[in-house]
């Protein structure tokens, strides 16, 4: 008994040993289609790490799913034999049973194909055999190879081993005498033999490999049952995006019946899915458009995706996603009208009496939601009411009856229809809150007061040379040379600009009572606290933003409507508001599980630091406090404001605040057609009376530094060239680092070797700069906002159309502009500053 564990074991380990040959023979393209072959790579995924010296993993990745070992293995079992041997005393079928019985295990012997099969089916009483080992030998009263395939062709014997016992002849015959028997389905040939200890070798060797593949087999079933019983829609692909599982919420949301189900991704998923499953990444989460059967419009839903491989190569993709049109479907497919007139009396919500009551509660409070209010005058507009007006009213309170009522979805665009993955992997990824960037690589969010300088600017000298004052001079220009005081300014454009403006055209320093050096002192510490590694969100975007906030303050309807100390801490809002920017985003900080990410709940991370860092700044040091002669009231005012504006650049909340804006300030003009639910047409009038509620300043506040932070796309082009390809090499560069780290690839689509700048620009431009600045340019009078966008729009389409792509194109692109040609590289780096070392 011992010594059978002891041989066990090493029989164990050199099968698997064997097996890790297999799937390491995949990698050179080797592998055999032969059933054997395949269980051998199945194998190699239990490996414990103790086995990992056994062959060289150096070159590989590590697979990306964990699977429990405990998944793949099973307890190992009494063996079971069936022998199917035509001859009634057959000496070799008798050795074999002998060396099962030495074994511990049973064997049953069987003598025609019919018997063998009847065996497999009788499986209530009998036990699956493990090994079934069939006589070839014999032609004319056995077909072996009809047999194998017959038992191939059973259910769930997938498992099983098969061993064909042939004629030495046989074997000798020729090198490949053993293909038809793999071909046909057996795992292995077994000359005949009456050695026990042979029988037993390969019996025991049999019974490891049959109990490893049924484990396997077993747990790809549990997955496959768990997957069903999902919400979500799952898909699995090979790496040629053949469908090869997908689970019942997908097949029936998609509108496929089990069993024909979709044979491609693309039967039924838009080009960004399988874009995805091709870009190299290993994980994902990015919208995708799935296509159902019984509807034409596409859907985007959000979804989760990892590309599965044991080796470097991608065998296996998986999409997850999100379940939406699920929920729609089932209700569809019940009483609409009953579900969605119930869903208008908050008693019928409840399903059982103690909720019922609860609610029935709430309702006699004298509490009630502004959003309730609202559904309930709606429900009680439709008593008499046509049926199509009906329709329409049931159709907002479903949509007022989710808790996501500002949260974006991409309109049903023709242009877009066609499904741009680039601008759904920016637009998506600047909307969707939650996991995404972190400041770890660079440097700990904890230690401000120690930061990586924009240039070497301890010492610095607020010197404005001729050219720079020359410069300066156009400050309040829409096509202010950015770029080219970035350069004058060796890099810290933001204490010149900030200087130049704040001081010398807003007089800022009135306002909060403070001296122009402490307004230097601020600016200084501000730009050092920018990263000047970045490409896009270093100190420049900074004073870039801050000279359009500049801007629009210049104009009549904002000079009238905020006062001294709100444009003050709009121009200090725009200074701030991306200090200490990693250059990577929320999501990433998110799923690099950043110290900041935990501070902040994953919950507006980058701009709850910006706004944190501007005020532990300033209050840090009194040379650098701008608030400091403030009085308590005046200053928590100030404080408010700042913090409200810099919180207002998240663009996890752009439609919430540009819905807002709209909602206030433009009126639809007269004649709202009453069946016309199609009212996107309609000219939008500006009505400004709502300026006088302090509650709409505020909304005036947000929407003007939010059109500021994005400005760059309403630029002359330019301009908008250059910041397009700062912000594409930003991206890039998180997603080369999100790779290197193994993290998940939150816009997949901007990878250098693949992506269209032009394309990205073009769905940013129509999904986020369009609406937005054709409602700020109504407000402030600003029609070159709107003009400079779709002139900037059309010069990208010719560039998508003339093929230019990368980021090389679009510099070549960029030599027929008038502008300095753009740093390869960054501004200097180097030195370390304290936030106090600054001197005029
Ligand atoms: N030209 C552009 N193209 C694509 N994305 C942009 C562009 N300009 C700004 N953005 C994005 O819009 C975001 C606005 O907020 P942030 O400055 O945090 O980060 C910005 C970028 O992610």
């Amino acid at each position: 008994m011992i010594m059978l564990a002891g041989q066990e074991a090493s029989i164990e380990l050199v099968q698997r040993w064997l097996q890790r040959r297999g799937s390491d023979d995949t990698d050179t393209g080797s592998s055999s289609g032969s059933p054997g072959a395949r269980a051998g790579r199945r194998s190699s995924l239990a490996l414990t790490p103790e086995d990992e010296p056994l062959v060289d993993v150096a070159n590989r990745s590590p697979p990306p799913a964990n699977i429990p070992n405990a998944m793949l293995y099973s307890p190992p079992e009494p063996l079971e034999l069936l022998c199917v041997f035509p001859e009634r005393a057959s000496r070799v079928c008798a050795a074999a049973c002998a060396a099962v019985a030495r074994a511990g295990g049973e064997a049953r012997s069987v003598r025609s194909a019919r018997d063998t099969l009847e065996a497999l089916r009788r499986d209530s009483d009998t036990k699956q055999p493990h090994v079934i080992v069939v006589d070839a030998r014999q032609p004319q009263t056995l077909d072996a190879f009809l047999l194998a395939r017959a038992v191939r062709g059973t259910k769930n014997t997938q498992h099983i081993i098969l061993i064909a016992v042939v004629k030495k002849s046989v074997y000798l015959k020729d090198d490949f005498a053993v293909l038809p028997y793999l071909d046909a389905g057996y795992n292995r040939i077994m000359v005949e033999t009456l050695s026990a200890t042979a029988w037993c070798a390969e019996v025991l060797q049999s019974r490891a490999a049959a109990s490893a593949a049924r484990a396997q087999i077993a747990a790809v079933a549990a997955l496959a049952a768990a997957a069903d019983r999902c919400r979500d829609l799952i898909a699995v692909t090979d790496e040629q995006q053949k469908i090869l599982l997908a689970n019942k919420s997908w097949s029936k949301v998609l509108g496929w019946r089990v069993e024909e189900g979709p044979k491609q991704l693309s039967d039924t998923a838009g080009g960004e899915a399988l874009r995805l499953a091709t870009s190299g990444a290993r994980d994902w989460e990015a919208p995708i458009t799935l296509r159902r059967r019984t509807t034409p419009d596409p859907v985007l839903v959000p979804c989760r995706g990892a590309a599965i491989g044991l080796t470097k190569s991608t065998s296996h993709v998986v999409f997850v996603c999100e379940p939406i049109h699920a929920l729609e479907t089932e209700r569809g497919r019940g009483s609409l009208h009953s579900i969605r007139r119930g869903s208008l009396d908050v008693r019928s919500v409840a399903s059982d009496g103690l909720r019922r009551t609860s609610l029935a509660k709430l309702q006699g409070l004298p509490l009630e939601a502004p959003i309730t209010k609202v559904i309930s005058l709606l429900s009680t507009a439709t008593e008499g009411a046509p049926p199509s007006t009906v329709a329409y009213i049931e159709r907002a309170v479903d949509m007022l009856r989710t808790s996501e009522l500002y949260s974006p979805q991409m309109r049903d665009d023709p242009k877009m229809r066609v499904e741009d993955p680039i601008a759904t992997d920016l637009i998506g990824a600047l909307l969707s809150q939650g996991p995404t960037n972190t400041l770890s690589s660079r440097r700990s969010s904890n230690d401000s007061t120690v930061v990586r300088s924009q240039t070497n600017r301890s010492n610095i000298k607020h010197k404005t040379t001729g050219q720079l004052r020359e410069l300066l001079d156009t400050a309040l220009s829409w096509d202010f040379e950015i770029f080219k005081l970035e350069e004058l300014t060796r890099g810290r454009p933001l204490a010149h600009l900030g200087l130049a403006l704040m001081a010398g055209r807003f007089d800022i320093c009135s306002a909060l009572e403070c001296d122009e050096r402490t307004l230097l002192h601020w600016l200084t510490i501000v730009e050092t606290n920018y990263h000047a590694v970045n490409t896009y969100h270093n100190s420049t975007h900074a004073a870039d933003v801050l000279q359009a906030v500049a801007y629009f303050l210049e104009k009549d309807r904002l000079k009238t409507v905020l006062e001294p100390l709100e444009a003050a801490a709009a121009l200090l809002a725009a200074a701030a508001h991306d200090v200490d920017h990693p250059g990577t985003s929320s999501a990433f900080l998110c799923n690099a599980r950043h110290p900041l990410a935990v501070l902040y709940n994953d919950v507006s991370v980058l701009e709850s630091h910006h706004a944190a860092l501007t005020f532990k700044l300033t209050l840090n040091d009194d040379r650098v406090n701008i608030f400091k002669n403030l009085e308590r009231d005046t200053y928590k005012q100030v404080r408010h404001n700042v913090i409200d504006m810099i919180l207002a650049t998240e663009m996890t909340k752009h439609f919430e605040h540009l819905a807002k804006f709209v909602n206030v300030f433009y009126a639809k003009s007269s004649g709202s057609k009453e069946d016309n639910m199609h009212t996107d047409q309609e000219p939008l009038a500006l009505d400004t009376t709502a300026l006088s509620l302090p509650e709409n300043v505020v909304l005036v506040k947000r929407m003007m530094i939010k059109c500021a932070d994005v400005s760059n796309a309403s630029r002359p082009q330019k301009f908008a060239f250059e910041w397009a390809r700062r912000i594409a090499e930003e991206y890039f560069l998180q997603t080369d680092e999100e790779k290197a780290k193994d993290l998940p690839v939150v816009m997949p689509m901007f990878d250098r070797a693949t992506c269209s700048i032009p394309r990205s620009q073009i769905g940013f431009i129509d999904y986020i700069i369009m609406d937005m600045m054709e409602a700020w340019a109504g407000f402030i009078d600003m029609p070159e906002l709107v003009n400079h966008a779709r002139q900037n729009h059309a010069r990208w389409h010719e560039l998508d159309d003339a093929g230019v792509t990368t980021l090389a194109d679009v510099r070549r692109a960029q030599r027929h502009l008038a502008l300095p040609a753009p740093t390869t590289t960054n501004p200097p780096t180097t030195g370390t500053t304290t936030t106090t070392t600054t001197e005029e």
